[in-house]
């Protein structure tokens, strides 16, 4: 372990202060496998108390007034987008994603999150239906549900953190964060905002720790009545589990087997570095990567060619470098798990075109020690192969040919996954009654990644239970009462 002096010591933010834990985890720096950084190792004491103070918070921030709290959400957005530089720094270092992703996609979303729900809030609208032959007029009302508890993930630590912390204050809610332990230190550093962006103490609480310490003491705290999480299937099965007494409300944002289908009239223009960006971004590892590329069979070669070259220019290099394309992954642990699947897919007789195994990284000495492995792509590989059936989230993609429509949509069907799916075809019909027949929460065509924040995001079948938007996410923050008033 690197000497504790010169380690960055994460604290827990209760109640508008911060305060040390008794225990703390180390944290590593995916560049180069050495420890940088301490994390609470909270458990149920610190969610006690970050029930009392969320508790004592409600009152006063529910009955703001929607315009008051969305002032409130846009000057912590001004202030996160004046700190984005350091931000990006931090998560850069923290989670092994390249300075340029950092800079461009995670901090600017983490600003775009607290923006838009502080406009989406200003505009819902109730429901109003009369019955005059009894005389009655009925309508709705909506009131925040008063404790949110919000699990987020490793891979967009502020990004995916903000995107539920958000919606949850802007509807009145009070919160109780618990980012991963694995990627912790800019949730932290948001939190030295909070006072100056006008955030009341208790409104914003922020434990930090392991999932079965500190998530499970929230997710089965009595006076916690919403959950809201993202990250793997097992681990939302254990959430299910622990909510299940206290009928809490679920939203479980999970993980994906994500399809791309490229049709004989595509683009390949624009399909070959685009489906080569949602294979390898951030490593793979985003919930809507692609992972199995199904190409129609008369341009099975040529794509395949021009695919893996594309790849191979896909730079890893150290996420300080700008440069990069791509950095190291989250740990070796996760490391290990993804090359294991290189090492089934070749036990089956799969042929590995480029990447771990074939094409060699070059680092400095210091980073020999870091989670890097290059962008690998798998071909000759059965649809009933782990590779194409389990979610590897890294660097590794599988390329497939098929024959005809309705064949490639079965096939992309068959996984349990439902998240994400791209669909490339200069046929608008096709391009249409494709995207209707694939089990797929999202369907990208040409394009991938492009989000429309007002719209339903999430998936079906194991990929999770429902969907996060500026109608969704607020309708999953408060209580629906219907009221009859006869006159
Ligand atoms: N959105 C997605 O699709 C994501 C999928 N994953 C998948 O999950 C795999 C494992 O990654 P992990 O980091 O282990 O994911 P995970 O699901 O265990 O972790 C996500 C969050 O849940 C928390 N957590 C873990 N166990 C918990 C429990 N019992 N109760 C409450 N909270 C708990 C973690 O501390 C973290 O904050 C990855 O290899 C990937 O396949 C991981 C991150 C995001
Ligand atoms: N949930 C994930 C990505 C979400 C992206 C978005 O909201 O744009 C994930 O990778 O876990």
């Amino acid at each position: 372990m690197a000497g504790t002096k010169t380690l960055l010591m994460l604290e827990n933010f209760i109640d508008g202060k911060f305060f040390p834990c008794n225990s703390y985890i180390d944290s590593y720096d995916p560049s180069t496998g050495e420890v940088y950084c301490r994390v609470p190792n909270s458990g149920e004491e610190e969610v006690e108390a970050a029930v009392e103070a969320a508790r004592a918070a409600f009152p006063g921030w529910s009955s703001r007034s929607p315009k008051e709290r969305s002032l409130v959400l846009r000057r912590l957005a001004d202030l996160l987008e004046q700190s984005l530089e350091e931000l990006a720094q931090a998560e850069s270092k923290d989670q092994g994603k390249t300075i340029t992703l950092a800079r461009t996609l995670d901090i600017p979303r983490s600003v775009e999150n607290f923006r838009f729900f502080a406009s989406s809030i200003l505009h819902h609208t109730s429901e109003c239906t009369q019955m005059d032959h009894l005389g009655c007029l009925h309508y709705t009302v909506r009131a925040p549900m008063g404790i949110a508890g919000l699990i987020s993930p490793w891979n967009l630590p502020l990004y995916l953190l903000t995107w539920k912390i958000a919606p949850a204050i802007a509807a009145g809610n009070t919160v109780i964060a618990k980012p991963s332990e694995l990627t912790s230190v800019t949730a932290w550093m948001m939190c030295k905002l909070l006072d100056k962006a006008g955030v009341p103490p208790g409104v914003v609480n922020i434990v930090f720790g392991t999932g079965p310490r500190v998530g499970e003491a929230l997710v089965s705290h009595p006076e916690v009545p919403v959950i809201s999480f993202t990250g793997s299937q097992p681990t939302a099965e254990r959430i299910t589990q622990l909510s299940a007494p206290h009928c809490k409300k679920l939203s479980l944002e999970l993980g994906g087997k994500n399809p791309a289908i490229v049709f004989e009239d595509a683009n390949l223009e624009e399909c070959i570095p685009t489906t080569v960006r949602s294979s390898f971004a951030n490593q793979g590892e985003i919930c809507l990567c692609t992972s199995r590329i199904f190409v129609q069979k008369s341009i099975y070669s040529e794509f395949l060619k021009r695919f893996v070259e594309a790849a191979r220019l896909w730079k890893v290099g150290l996420p300080s470098d700008p440069s990069a394309s791509m950095g190291a992954l989250i740990s070796k642990a996760h490391l290990e798990k993804v090359r294991s699947y290189i090492k089934k897919a070749r036990a089956e007789g799969a042929q590995i075109l480029c990447g771990e195994g074939v094409d060699k990284l070059s680092l400095p000495s210091r980073n020999q020690g870091g989670y890097f492995m290059p962008p690998t792509v798998i071909t000759d590989i059965k649809d009933e192969s782990c590779c194409m059936k389990e979610e590897i989230f890294g660097p590794v993609t599988c390329v497939v040919p098929f024959d005809s429509e309705e064949e490639v949509i079965k096939r992309a069907n068959s996984v349990k996954y439902g998240l994400a799916a791209t669909v490339w075809s200069s046929n608008v019909g096709r391009v249409h009654r494709v995207a209707k027949k694939l089990q797929s929460g999202l369907v990208w065509t040409n394009c991938w990644l492009i989000r429309e924040l007002n719209l339903p995001f999430g998936g079906m079948k194991s990929s999770g239970i429902g969907r996060e938007g500026a109608k969704d996410s607020y309708e999953f923050f408060t209580e629906i009462k219907t009221i009859t008033i006869k006159h």
